[in-house]
């Protein structure tokens, strides 16, 4: 198929350069030159793992990139892939994906030389009826009439940040939300290469396309709120001197329950969770209903920074000494700092007086952006060095194999925010739920 994809950021670069990939014609559309020029020279814009190789291979041939959005009109089918960002109040922010829309809208009014309706689907999450409701007006403002010059579906994806291409390849499931069979016929064909290459059978769900915006939502808000009740109970495994990492493996072992997403510790950060489940409570709440358990799963995950900070309190006078925060990245594997447990750890550690020296082995030039003013380690055992504390936020791998590094701290106390650091004798250590 011939396919367009508007947004050329983490979600549409690895979608755009999967579906080449399985074989498909694709165009991503950007308003960043730089995104453009280095996707048509064959280098991906982000980081993520095996996507270098499909953009290396694809790039400029199957995959080419444009800021013009009249490209669409040689494809028979555009999917947005926006960012739709948090207001202050936590509501979302659809001004990139109405613009997006508009600017699709403005392309196609001199039609796509098929006698077809143009498919546009919403890639992007957003609140239920926001593609009916808010987007595709916002098509047909160019003249338009959705179910003969266009149509509208929704697509959500599940990809997570650093094991995005393997997640997009061998997906739990599609889910198509449609309200035309002309709709559900192009996504079926269009995800066809994809079931076909599977590792495995994927379960496709077609439904509504409100339900298919809302699915999104509770997938993640649940994931985010399985995480904040295993720390809420990992709270109470504190009290009692329990390992709740042995309760989280015995509990995972009921298939009821699962043992995915039971890590406790600092919480859920990245550019999802915490969006998502804001807008989700704010979207609620301006329908008149105030949803108890994902606010107290924001509240919950709100605090762990500040106990982790307060086990470090009960060991040390951090005032005017150095303390040492391994790992800034809001989970391993990437450099994104969106919304990192690191940000409220560091902010902690500033208003006790302390001096932060930090480390991670990609994320310390985003953070730099961030606190210009802080110290940046070029190795855990640097930043360890001297320093009258540690605490861990982020469970990269090389942490674990951490060691007589601890030696050399001045008083050696850790703080590990991810259970991820082996107790050893010369250290004294606390987990955060352990
Ligand atoms: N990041 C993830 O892992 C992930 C996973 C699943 C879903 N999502 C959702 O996917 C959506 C996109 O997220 P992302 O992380 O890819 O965002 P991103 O910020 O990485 O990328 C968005 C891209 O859109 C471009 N853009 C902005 N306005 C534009 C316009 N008017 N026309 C053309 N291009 C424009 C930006 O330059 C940027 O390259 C969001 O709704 C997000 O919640 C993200
Ligand atoms: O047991 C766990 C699992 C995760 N986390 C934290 O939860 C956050 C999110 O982790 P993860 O879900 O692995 O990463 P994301 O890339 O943010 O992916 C989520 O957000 C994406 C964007 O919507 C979705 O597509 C994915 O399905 C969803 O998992 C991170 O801070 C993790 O440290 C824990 O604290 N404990």
């Amino acid at each position: 198929m011939n396919v367009s994809i508007v947004g050329s950021g983490y979600v549409g670069t690895t979608v755009a350069a999967c579906l080449a990939d399985l074989g498909h014609e694709v165009t991503t559309i950007d308003i960043d030159e730089a995104i453009v020029d280095a996707i048509n020279d064959g280098e991906s814009p982000i980081h993520e793992p095996g996507l270098d190789e499909l953009v290396a291979e694809h790039g400029g041939r199957r995959l080419r990139a444009t800021t013009d959005y009249d490209a669409i009109r040689d494809t028979e089918l555009t999917m947005l892939a926006l960012p739709t960002p948090s207001n202050e109040d936590g509501s979302i922010d659809l001004q990139y994906m109405e613009a997006g829309a508009a600017s699709v809208g403005e392309a196609l009014a001199d039609g796509d030389g098929r006698d077809e309706p143009h498919l546009v689907v919403t890639k992007s999450t957003v609140i239920p009826r926001t593609t009916d409701e808010r987007l595709a007006p916002r098509i047909a403002e160019a003249g338009l009439e959705r179910g003969t010059d266009f149509l509208v579906a929704s697509n959500p994806e599940f990809q997570r940040e650093g094991t995005a291409v393997a997640d997009f390849l061998n997906p739990d499931k599609l889910v198509f939300g449609a309200d035309d069979p002309r709709a559900l016929a192009a996504l079926g064909e269009l995800y066809l290469p994809l079931r076909e290459a599977a590792e495995s059978e994927v379960s496709v769900v077609e439904t509504g396309i409100a339900e298919a915006e809302m699915i999104k939502y509770a997938n993640n808000t649940f994931l985010a709120s399985k995480v904040s009740l295993i720390n809420d109970i990992g709270n109470v495994c504190k009290e009692f001197d329990v390992d709740a990492y042995e309760v989280a493996d015995a509990i995972g072992l009921d298939d009821r329950i699962g043992e995915r997403f039971l890590r406790s510790g600092v919480g859920w950060g990245g550019s999802c969770f915490p969006k998502d489940t804001d807008a989700i409570i704010a979207a609620a709440r301006e329908q008149g209903y105030d949803p108890a358990v994902l606010s107290a799963a924001v509240e919950l995950n709100d605090a762990q920074p500040e106990r982790l900070l307060a086990l470090l309190d009960d060991h040390v006078d951090v005032r005017g000494e150095p303390v040492a925060v391994l790992g800034l990245s809001f989970k391993p594997g990437t450099d994104d700092i969106r919304n990192t447990r690191a940000v409220p750890v560091i902010e902690g550690l500033r208003e006790r007086g302390a001096d932060v020296v930090a480390y991670d082995p990609v994320a310390t030039e985003n953070m730099h952006e961030k606190y210009p003013d802080i110290e940046y380690a070029d190795s855990a055992a640097d930043a360890l060095a001297g320093a009258s504390g540690a605490i861990v936020v982020t469970d990269w791998d090389e942490f674990a194999a951490l060691d007589s590094e601890f030696d050399a701290m001045k008083a050696s106390v850790v703080v590990d925010g991810r259970r991820i650091v082996d107790r050893r004798e010369g250290i004294t250590y606390e987990g955060l739920t352990w």
